[in-house]
């Protein structure tokens, strides 16, 4: 391997005076392609530089009590392998063209990090019941009653008490008929909100035949979960208003036997699958009398990549001069451009309701937001030891995320030989739906695990308890940042979010997310260095494949950022065969001639171009 040049394929990375698998190796997962990335909400260059941050003895001081409350961290049960190295010495930056990373960057100042156990602590004195204005009184459900708004057989669906914020603001406009764009934090009942207002008018204007009201989910979980909450609205009906849902990656045929069979008044669908029904099947004849569109997480149904799908959809749908309709578009964050554009979808007199005002923080101010800056070579030491501490803790019900699917596959694969008391749960496109339909439920009722996820999850999806998320590697946008948090602290409830970046993507927190009062947050050293160990041996039992996939992955997910790290092509393919040889990789993962085309790297030095993959690598 020369220094110059990078690891050049096939040989081993393991050279003279270099580190064997399994002995000095350190370890980090990467990305692949991601779906459409909102071009406008990337970062500009910058921040790169800095290094593996200060141990803060505040956070080792928590360590030390959790340790005294639940046994010695090192050598416990809980964690595998026993090799001992300082996985810090390394330190990080550019990548070297001999793919180790650069020592002795500079830390962060100790006076930007927070002691860990202090900060939990004021969060928990700082409790603040769902997305409510203090000044604004709370509206009783049953009080919608009284007032004559919504009728009792409606109301019967609904479990709560009180209107949130969100709720109680948009429900005058949807129950007179109006467009809305509505925006509210993340957790505070969207769904409810648009859901018992256009289910009352549905039982108020009568229900015509055929598909009355079409909500539209970027995800096919988050289909389902609108589906379940449609159907408990509805529940008391015994059947008269049909919920159904239809989704990628099932059956077809079986939806058009549904939706012949069985009711079908609400549907909720995703974007591809929706359209493959309305220009392949009756869905375009049934949706004739259409009242409502819903589209939740809208700004993610009208970025790049699903916008065409939504603009071909429409097209199907009746005009709206002969058969008026309602359009109701709802999200936690509604970047501008996306405002500009809503109006493909919305009436020109729409009402633009917001229950964030400018001046508010995009994400709720009761959850502590850290960051937490590790080289590549550390990345996954970090997130493994953060997750032991949040255990210790007691904070065990978690979810990673991961910015692509062979990267969540690797960390969970790798968290299975790793941690062994604590359940982890893997989901990503790459899983059969049925599998991420019983992986959803499975982790919903669980009392404690680690979802390791991309972003199959990141929106909308509604799981009780979660203690804190974990965000590793750069996000997707800011917007995929805020609701990947939003997946704690739903519903009032405490939550706390970790954001773990390489000193090049540092960017991303410096720049995108300076309204967030990020908190600089460091692992202990000593916790690290024994995880960075474990994780070495856990690595070794992890197949080649998925390193294999995970790198090229990377590489894709990673291509689009270089403008933002100021890296060439070289230095990417650097880092990622860097990261390889840290996975443990005895060489440089292979690639095909025609994947390295479309990611245009073709002709940069470093690459394994094979004409056949290894069995199972595709
Ligand atoms: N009025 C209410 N009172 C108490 N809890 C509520 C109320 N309405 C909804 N909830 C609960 O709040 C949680 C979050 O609701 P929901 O999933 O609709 O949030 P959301 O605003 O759509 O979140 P996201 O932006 O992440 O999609 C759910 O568990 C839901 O049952």
């Amino acid at each position: 391997m020369s220094s110059s040049s990078g690891p050049q394929p096939p040989q081993s990375h393991a050279g003279p005076g270099q580190q064997r698998p399994g002995s000095q190796r350190s370890s980090r997962g990467g990305g692949g392609r991601g779906r459409g990335r909102g071009g406008s909400s990337r970062g500009a260059n910058g921040g790169a530089g800095g290094g593996p941050s200060r141990p803060t003895t505040a956070y080792g001081d928590q360590q030390q009590q959790t340790r005294d409350a639940s046994g010695p961290v090192r050598g416990t049960g809980n964690w595998r392998g026993n090799n001992r190295h300082d996985p810090r010495r390394n330190g990080s930056g550019r990548p070297q063209q001999n793919g180790f990373a650069n020592a002795g960057a500079a830390a962060p100042a100790p006076a930007q990090q927070v002691q860990y156990q202090q900060l939990t602590q004021e969060v928990s004195n700082n409790e603040t019941p769902l997305d409510v204005d203090p000044n604004v009184p709370r509206v009783r459900f049953d009080s919608l009653l009284a007032g004559g708004l919504v009728s009792a057989a409606t109301l019967r669906g609904v479990k709560h008490e009180f209107m949130t914020s969100v709720q109680a603001a948009t429900l005058k406009d949807i129950l007179l008929g109006n467009d809305c764009l509505a925006q509210a934090k993340t957790g505070t009942g969207k769904t409810v909100a648009f859901l018992l207002p256009s289910i009352e008018l549905l039982r108020k204007q009568g229900m015509a035949p055929g598909v009355n009201i079409l909500i539209i989910s970027p995800t096919r979980e988050l289909a389902y979960q609108i589906g379940q909450q449609a159907q408990e609205l509805v529940a008391h009906d015994h059947g008269k208003i049909g919920v159904q849902v239809i989704v990628g990656g099932t059956n077809m045929n079986a939806d058009k036997t549904k939706m012949r069979n069985h009711p079908c008044h609400i549907l909720v669908a995703t974007p591809g699958r929706l359209l493959d029904h309305l220009q392949n099947g009756d869905l375009k004849a049934r949706c004739a009398n259409l009242k409502a569109l819903i589209l939740d997480e809208a700004d993610r149904l009208l970025e790049q990549g699903f916008r065409q799908d939504i603009e071909k959809a429409l097209t199907f749908l009746p005009n709206k001069a002969t058969v008026p309709r309602q359009t109701l578009l709802f999200s936690a964050t509604m970047p501008a451009a996306v405002k500009q554009i809503a109006t493909l979808a919305l009436n020109k007199n729409y009402k633009f309701i917001s229950t964030i005002s400018e001046a508010d923080a995009a994400t709720h101010t009761h959850v502590a937001q850290h960051v937490l800056e590790a080289p590549l070579s550390h990345s996954m030491a970090t997130t493994f030891a953060l997750i032991h501490s949040l255990h210790a803790a007691g904070k065990s019900k978690l979810i990673v995320f991961l910015p692509t699917a062979r990267s969540t596959q690797l960390y969970c694969e790798t968290f299975h030989n790793l941690m062994s008391n604590l359940p982890a749960y893997e989901i990503h496109s790459r899983k059969s739906q049925s599998t991420r339909t019983k992986t959803t439920e499975a982790f919903k009722s669980a009392a404690r695990g680690v979802l390791f996820s991309s972003d199959v999850t990141a929106r909308g999806i509604d799981i009780p308890d979660i203690s804190a998320v974990i965000q590793t590697g750069l996000p997707m946008n800011r917007e995929q940042y805020i609701h990947r948090l939003g997946r704690t602290a739903r519903a009032g409830k405490q939550g706390e979010g970790y954001l773990i970046l390489t000193p090049y993507e540092m960017f991303f927190a410096d720049r995108k997310l300076t309204d967030m009062n990020l908190i600089r947050s460091a692992v202990p050293n000593d916790t690290l260095i024994h995880t960075q160990t474990a994780v070495n041996n856990a690595l070794q039992h992890v197949p080649a494949q998925t390193k294999n996939q995970t790198y090229g992955a990377w590489l894709g997910y990673y291509k689009g950022y270089l403008k933002d790290f100021k890296w060439s092509p070289r230095e990417l393919v650097a880092a990622a065969n860097q990261m390889a040889q840290e996975m443990g990789c005895t060489e440089v993962p292979p690639m095909l001639a025609k994947t390295v085309g479309k990611m245009g790297l073709k002709g940069v030095p470093g690459l394994n171009i094979v004409k056949f993959l290894p069995d199972g690598d595709a």
